[in-house]
């Protein structure tokens, strides 16, 4: 799914309304329609009044609509219009065709609206024609409402919501918005998550010719691009038809690291995988992953040199390691020989960062730091934005795919594109879900699909993999990072859709 910016946005409304063709007051109402059907579906008890907060542009339109709309489901409706000096055509059909039951109150002056934590509040003042930060009566407003409501649903994006740059002023806290057509950048952005609460799309029907030839370097996978790529087993299949994985895991004390890794990585189907690992790991490891072989380093509890990597379809490297001295040389000494695109991870990349040794990845390689990681990498980001422009600079410079994790993880590719993963939920936040991660990843890598694909395909399978586990036994706050891997199987079925 594209993410188009604001402008994008405008142009594939006027796009629309041109070429399909339909009048834009039609399409107000399909996209009013939309997002009515969604509302019903989370407010489905018609016992408290909905307040609907209306400016005088389309979005305030969007609310008469829904006004409307809603009124004529039987919801008990009361509207504030914030009155301003201009109003657009839309706007104003939609207040002729408003019928006269619902009670209309005309707000001049912010301290005449009245916002109360009974009511559902719905926000339609401004949308995604938001063009300076809020100010005055608009900025008072907004805080009216994020002081007094309970539940506030925002049409399109929260008023003050700023969709592609950081939003610099007050906006309205919303606890679902109900966005049109398309997610917009900022939603996807750790700390925009306090303004747009849940947020999901509504399809308003834009033109699909204006949409595929749009350019944007920005998309959210969905599940018909997975099953594109999945390659179903083949039926006389060898294991050495899944490559030879080796993983590069644990210290003392950190054995679970690489057990949770090397688990994940052969429950996502490589044909036959090594661990190479300190000697103090291996019982917990034989025991725990009987299907692994192991590889011993010469030293007890750290690593300190490299396993024979010939003939390894993929290598894995960093779940548990730690930072001694020794083993900061056996990483220097893989990104100078190493024979196959690495997969670096955890103290993998702290390692890279506290040597300066960035230049040294192999083109091809995936790097999975979390914020933590990349904040080491590449210095701290004023905001979620110029993190993005710094994730796809790094994986431009190491001609690697990048994938920063953390709630719609993003994966970037030397061509300068950025694919979100929408899967997953915050029950991820635990220790060892990062190292499951990298197992899935190697697994995947091992069995020939390429680093985007791997990386793309291994961040929606752990992400489901989480969902289908919190859904069916856990909770956010039980979920452990085994259950991920337990549930990799029904996330591979419900990605192949055969259930
Ligand atoms: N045909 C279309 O273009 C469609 C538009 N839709 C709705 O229209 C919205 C966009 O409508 P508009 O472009 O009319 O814009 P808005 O309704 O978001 O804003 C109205 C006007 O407010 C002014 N404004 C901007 N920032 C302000 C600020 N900080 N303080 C005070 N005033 C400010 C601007 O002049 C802007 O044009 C979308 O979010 C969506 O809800 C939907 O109905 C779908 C179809
Ligand atoms: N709130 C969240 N929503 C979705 N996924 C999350 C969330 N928090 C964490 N995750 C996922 O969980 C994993 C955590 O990885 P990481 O921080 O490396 O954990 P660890 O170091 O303990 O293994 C990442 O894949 C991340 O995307
Ligand atoms: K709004």
């Amino acid at each position: 799914m594209k993410i188009l910016n604001a402008k994008q946005i405008r142009e594939a409304d006027a796009f629309t309304i041109k070429n399909e063709p339909i009048a834009s007051l039609a399409l107000m109402e399909r996209a009013s329609t939309a997002f009515t059907r969604e509302f019903v579906r989370l407010f489905p008890k018609k016992d408290r009044t909905v307040h609907i907060i209306c400016g005088q542009g389309n979005n305030g339109g969007d609310g008469l609509a829904v006004a409307r709309l809603l009124f004529a489901q039987a919801y008990r409706i009361r509207l504030s219009q914030i009155i301003s000096e201009n109003s657009t055509d839309d706007f104003n059909k939609n207040l002729e065709r408003l019928p006269k039951e619902i009670p209309l109150e005309k707000i001049r002056f912010a301290t005449e609206l009245k916002v109360s934590p009974e009511e559902i509040t719905i926000d339609a003042l401004l949308g995604s024609g938001l063009n300076r930060p809020l100010e005055g009566r608009y900025l008072e407003i907004a805080e009216e409402i994020n002081e007094n409501a309970t539940d506030t649903i925002a049409i399109d994006v929260p008023t003050g919501f700023c969709c592609d740059a950081p939003t610099e002023s007050v906006a309205v806290k919303a606890t679902y918005t109900i966005s049109f057509q398309f997610p917009k950048l900022g939603f996807l952005l750790p700390e925009n998550s306090k303004f747009t609460g849940k947020w999901l799309v509504a399809e308003i029907g834009l033109h699909p010719e204006f949409i595929e030839k749009e350019k944007t370097p920005y998309t959210l996978t969905e599940a018909k691009d997975i099953r594109k790529v999945l390659r179903p087993r083949e039926h006389f299949a060898y294991k050495g038809d899944y490559g030879h994985a080796t993983l590069i895991a644990g210290a003392f004390g950190k054995a679970g690291a690489a057990v949770l890794s090397a688990k994940a990585c052969l429950r996502t189907g490589a044909g036959l995988l090594t661990v190479r690992c300190p000697e103090k790991c291996v019982d917990t490891l034989q025991f725990s992953v009987p299907e692994a072989m192991c590889d011993l380093d010469s030293e007890k509890e750290f690593l300190s040199s490299l396993p024979d990597l010939s003939k390894k379809s993929a290598i894995a490297v960093g779940p548990g390691i730690g930072t001694a001295l020794d083993t900061q040389n056996m990483i220097g000494e893989l990104l100078r020989i190493s024979p196959a695109p690495l997969i670096l991870d955890a103290d993998a990349l702290n390692i890279i960062a506290m040597r300066d040794w960035i230049d040294k990845i192999p083109e091809g390689s995936i790097l999975t730091p979390h914020l933590g990681e990349f904040r080491r990498l590449v210095g701290e980001s004023r905001d979620g934005f110029q993190r993005l422009e710094k994730l796809r600079e790094l994986s431009a410079w190491t001609k690697s795919v990048i994938v920063l994790k953390g709630a719609f993880s993003a994966i970037a590719t030397p061509d300068g594109r950025v694919r979100f993963n929408g899967t997953g939920n915050p029950g991820m936040a635990t220790a060892g879900s990062g190292d499951t991660l990298t197992g899935i990843i190697t697994g995947l890598r091992s069995q020939n699909y390429s680093a985007e694909e791997s990386a793309v395909l291994g961040v929606y399978l752990h992400g489901l993999a989480a969902d289908i586990a919190t859904e069916r036994k856990q909770s956010y706050e039980s979920l452990i990072a085994s259950d991920i891997t337990e549930h990799l199987g029904l996330a591979f079925q419900k990605a192949q859709h055969l259930r």
